[in-house]
């Protein structure tokens, strides 16, 4: 049995290990820089199992009905999963192997990754942010920025680009519908290029990672937060994992993996822009004690330059605006310069 390396952060992040290279150093229990305090772990009397979040059927998504289920659900749930989005579903296994590749690379391979991937394109990481948290998440996360196709063939890793830029491609197209309908029960007639730029101006694919762990209760893999995208599109494994909290504010629902479905949420940028209508819920995830987990999410996120802030169409209806005009950047640099810390993040754009 092997013991926690001296430097754990060196080990983590300017050696590229990961928590990965941690959890294969299979130690008996977690080192204490994961260990939560008691009242930040999941309290499992809390976990309410006879809600979940609404499953849309996406085949007719111009109907009105479906689009009335998919805004009550943005409004009341702010998290719901779609079936038949149209992604063939070799598409989502090709890129789910695809991950999994990425992260069983030998260390040095990510570090020479690192060393040359430009931030704006290719980010690397394990935890959320080490240096700026108390305690760390049991996880280790790759982002690439859909950029310009050169950036993407310049920077993107060969193990992994294809699979990831395939998914892309077809995801770009339902990120479009879902966007539409969104903003059209908000009163905002089309998604134009101004539109684009504010609310899908730079796509991020994550690829996230969390390996088995000896001391799940103790751990998060990640902690309460919301996410400070538009919306969210989520590709999870069959592993389980994923948490959202209920609408009292107390409890968390369970969001039970389904094949061929992808999670999709609402995040601050569109509670801000929305004035509140719709919601950008709380949510955390568990690590597992005996097995790897994956999830893929697709930040779909304002370009840093464009200025989030409630839409006219929406405060034309008479609406008092709870949040200020604000750079995405501003908004984004604040949430990655803490720890996740629940909903605080919004109270940084609001009035
Ligand atoms: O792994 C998951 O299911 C969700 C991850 C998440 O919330 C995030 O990356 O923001
Ligand atoms: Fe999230």
């Amino acid at each position: 049995m092997s013991s926690t390396p001296t430097n754990l952060i060196d080990f983590l992040v300017n050696q590229a290990n990961g928590v990965k290279g941690l959890a294969d150093l299979n130690l008996a229990s977690v080192p204490h820089q994961y260990i939560q305090p008691l009242q930040a772990r999941l309290d499992h009397t809390k976990i309410v199992t006879q809600k979940s979040i609404p499953i849309i059927d996406f085949t007719k998504w111009e109907d009105p009905d479906v689009q009335d289920s998919i805004f009550d659900a943005a409004t009341k749930w702010g998290f719901f999963q779609i079936v038949n989005h149209g992604i063939p579903s070799e598409v989502l296994d090709d890129l789910k192997d695809a991950v999994h590749r990425f992260f069983e690379l030998p260390a040095e391979e990510k570090q020479c990754l690192k060393d040359n991937s430009p931030p704006e394109v290719v980010r690397l990481a394990s935890s959320f942010s080490p240096y700026a948290e108390s305690v760390l998440e049991w996880k280790d996360y790759l982002q690439l920025v859909y950029a310009s196709e050169e950036k993407i063939h310049a920077y993107w890793p060969p193990i992994c680009k294809d699979q990831a830029l395939e998914y892309m491609k077809h995801a770009e197209a339902l990120i479009r519908k879902l966007l539409k309908v969104l903003l059209k029960k908000l009163n905002v007639k089309e998604l134009d290029k101004a539109r684009e730029h504010t609310l899908m101006g730079a796509m991020i694919l994550g690829f996230n990672y969390y390996p088995a762990c000896p001391d799940p209760e103790v751990v998060a893999g990640v902690g309460p937060h919301s996410d400070v995208s538009s919306i969210t599109v989520l590709l999870q494994d069959d592993i389980g994992g994923l948490y959202v909290r209920g609408s009292d504010g107390d409890s968390w629902i369970y969001v039970p993996p389904v094949e061929g479905a992808l999670v999709i949420n609402i995040g601050d940028v569109l509670q801000i822009m929305s004035n509140e209508r719709c919601k950008s819920i709380e949510h955390r995830v568990v690590a597992n004690r005996s097995k790897t987990r994956i999830s893929i999410p697709i930040f779909v996120n304002p370009a840093p330059d464009a200025v989030i802030g409630p839409l006219s169409e929406v405060l034309d209806d008479g609406d008092e605006p709870k949040y200020k005009q604000l750079l995405y950047s501003d908004y984004f640099k604040y949430f990655f310069s803490k720890a996740h810390d629940g909903k605080k993040t919004i109270e940084f754009a609001m009035i």
